[in-house]
């Protein structure tokens, strides 16, 4: 793997498991699940396509030998069965061609479907470190191009392998009813020919999977220039954003003629082999003929349908790349399908009140401690401030509550119940959470607010939004409620995507809130509006707060001053400010920046 596929990627060179042509089969059926009586019938429709127009080439055969022998006198019952295997034939196509074309779309789209069910609900449940730590492209790339490769697969490569065997399998049997040995011949070669195949898919693997992270990496520079097209624009460096993707795609395309120069020979190869068959066949028609094993008609027969035989089976040479392709997917589908999601409890415990307890808790993103050792607890009903210099941790506390990530060392308790004890699900109906980078979805303002509680009714979505000082300025707008917001909340100012995101939080009602406060400092009405919506959200609340204003600080029953991951000081805002230690000092920092900003005023 070259430098640029590794920064492009993101990717560790072993990430992509190679496997051959049948393992990707295997992988495949097992994926199916409970779609593989369908798609096992769609196969067995398309081989049975082919094999009847094995039948009709065996009909010919039967015919043409008959006709030439000497003593041979056509009779009624001759010509009726020679008519109704000729029309068993083509009646047997048509009705096999349509009933695999049908049940395989239906198997295609069921199984592309239920996979793009299965990677959602897979990542839902992995750990938020593991999609911090994965390029959003990438993921966009497997729900959309990697589904799209595997679904055809499924739609178009998996028929085609079952009929190129199918015509070659007929044939064989035919000629084995004539001569054993000239059908002996015909298969030689296939039995060479096949293994060299599937070992030369095999050496593809590694270049295909290759070659699909880097074309996941070309769309993802897409879609990051699209979503940072303002601050690429704002820096003049649209010329920046176009080289990333030119080079993605340079990569892109030196790996599939790389790919294409390596199949080259080795399909060539599978070819060759594969015709030997022809003068094998020749030799040995014409050497049992001489023989007097065969007559005339068999033998002539026999090498008119060489080419019917290998033909089908050639055309699994343009198979392969779709099956390389389809393998590629399943690779990278599988680092999602089988990332280790956070363990679930076996027999979830229901907590006994809403206090919060962290216990010895330690915790880092990697290697490094993040959080050492610390052990405090939040009563129910009151309030908790976090205070600390930047980088402290104060952030990573709220994380590991939700479970975003799961505590390294120690525990956290609510009720008494360790949070891994709980279900997840109930411990979402637990918590609130409110981030500093507020997210909207694409859709109207009642959805984003009834996203916090899938039943809500207007009046309830409009409660909420008066708690949350949201109304009036929802009011205000074009469709009022139903008026649609870009992904993001792009169309809605910072101060009013906050609101509107504490009222999803208000119409949730979890009994412990988790708040990371803006730093940024808003303007003075909409600070009021939102302090104001706060103050409805945490009423009668658990809470724990991210602190970065005075207000806040001041109002917190308890607060904890956290620095390097570690609580050097901990108590109510009058004593610790009465102290010489960090509270002390940060308090004398936010006063007077405070003075500063009001003094120049
Ligand atoms: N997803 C992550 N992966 C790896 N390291 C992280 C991640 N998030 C935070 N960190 C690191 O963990 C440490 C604590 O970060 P955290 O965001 O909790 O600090 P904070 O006190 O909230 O800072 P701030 O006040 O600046 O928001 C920092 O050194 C940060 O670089």
């Amino acid at each position: 793997m070259s430098d640029i596929e590794r920064t492009m990627t993101g990717i560790a060179p072993d990430a992509g498991a190679v496997r051959s042509d049948l393992e990707s089969l295997k992988r495949l059926w097992a994926l199916a699940g409970p779609l593989r009586g369908t798609v096992l019938t769609g196969i067995v429709y398309r081989f049975a396509q082919s094999f009847c127009l094995g039948l009709g080439f065996g009909t010919a055969i039967l015919l043409v030998t008959d006709l030439l022998k000497d003593d041979f006198t056509p009779t009624t019952g001759w010509a009726l069965t020679m008519t109704a295997l000729a029309s068993l034939s083509l009646f047997g196509q048509l009705l096999f061609g349509f009933l695999s074309s049908k049940i395989t779309w239906f198997a295609a789209f069921d199984l592309g479907a239920e996979l793009r069910l299965a990677m959602l609900d897979r990542l839902r449940r992995l750990p938020l470190g593991f999609h911090l730590s994965r390029n959003r492209g990438d993921t966009v790339t497997m729900l959309t191009s990697d589904m799209q490769m595997v679904e055809n697969f499924m739609l178009d490569g998996l028929p085609r392998i079952a009929e190129a065997f199918g015509l070659p399998i007929a044939i064989l049997i035919f000629l084995a009813f004539q001569d054993w040995v000239v059908a002996l011949a015909a298969l030689a070669s296939i039995l060479v020919a096949v293994p060299v195949y599937l070992k030369a898919s095999r050496r593809l693997a590694e270049l295909g999977i290759r070659r699909q992270d880097m074309q996941a990496a070309a769309a993802a520079r897409m879609i990051e220039f699209v979503q940072g097209i303002a601050v690429i624009r704002a820096f003049n460096r649209l010329a920046k954003g176009a080289e990333d993707f030119r080079a993605a795609l340079q990569t892109f395309r030196d790996l599939s003629v790389r790919m294409v120069l390596r199949l080259t020979l080795p399909l060539v190869g599978f070819g060759l082999i594969l015709m030997l068959g022809v003068p094998l066949i020749l030799f040995a028609a014409g050497w049992r003929w001489l023989g007097g094993e065969i007559g005339a008609a068999t033998a002539i027969t026999a090498c008119m349908l060489i080419y019917a035989t290998y033909g089908p089976l050639l055309s699994l040479i343009a198979v392969m790349e779709a099956t390389r392709m389809a393998d590629a997917s399943l690779t990278r589908m599988d680092r999602i399908l089988t990332a280790q999601p956070l363990p679930e409890a076996a027999a979830p415990k229901e907590p006994d009140g809403f206090d919060i307890a962290f216990d010895d808790l330690s915790f880092g993103y990697g290697e490094t401690p993040v959080l050492k050792r610390l052990t405090f607890t939040v009563p129910e009903r009151t309030m908790t401030a976090i205070v600390g210099p930047s980088g402290a941790g104060k952030s990573t506390v709220l994380n590991l509550l939700p479970r975003f990530w799961d505590v390294g060392g120690g525990a956290i308790r609510i009720g008494g119940v360790d949070i891994r004890e709980m279900s997840s699900e109930r411990l979402s109906r637990l918590i609130t959470v409110v981030f500093q980078d507020v997210y909207l979805f694409s859709g109207t303002i009642f959805d984003n607010i009834a996203f916090g509680k899938a039943s809500a009714t207007q009046d309830e979505v409009e409660a909420a939004a008066k708690a949350a000082q949201a109304h009036a300025f929802i009011e205000a707008l074009p469709d009022g409620y139903r008026t649609r917001v870009g992904e993001g909340g792009a169309s809605l100012s910072g101060g009013e995507r906050q609101r509107v995101s504490i009222a999803r939080a208000i119409l949730k009602d979890a009994p412990i809130v988790l708040l990371d406060e803006a730093t940024a400092a808003i303007d003075p009405t909409n600070e009021r509006a939102l302090q104001a919506a706060l103050a409805a959200l945490v009423a009668e609340k658990t809470l724990i707060v991210v602190a970065h204003k005075l207000s806040t600080v001041r109002a917190a029953d308890d607060i904890l001053v956290l620095d390097e991951g570690r609580i050097v000081e901990r108590g109510g805002h009058d004593d610790l400010v009465a102290g010489s230690g960090l509270y002390a000092s940060l308090w004398r920092h936010w006063t007077e920046a405070a003075n500063w900003r009001i003094g120049h005023k």
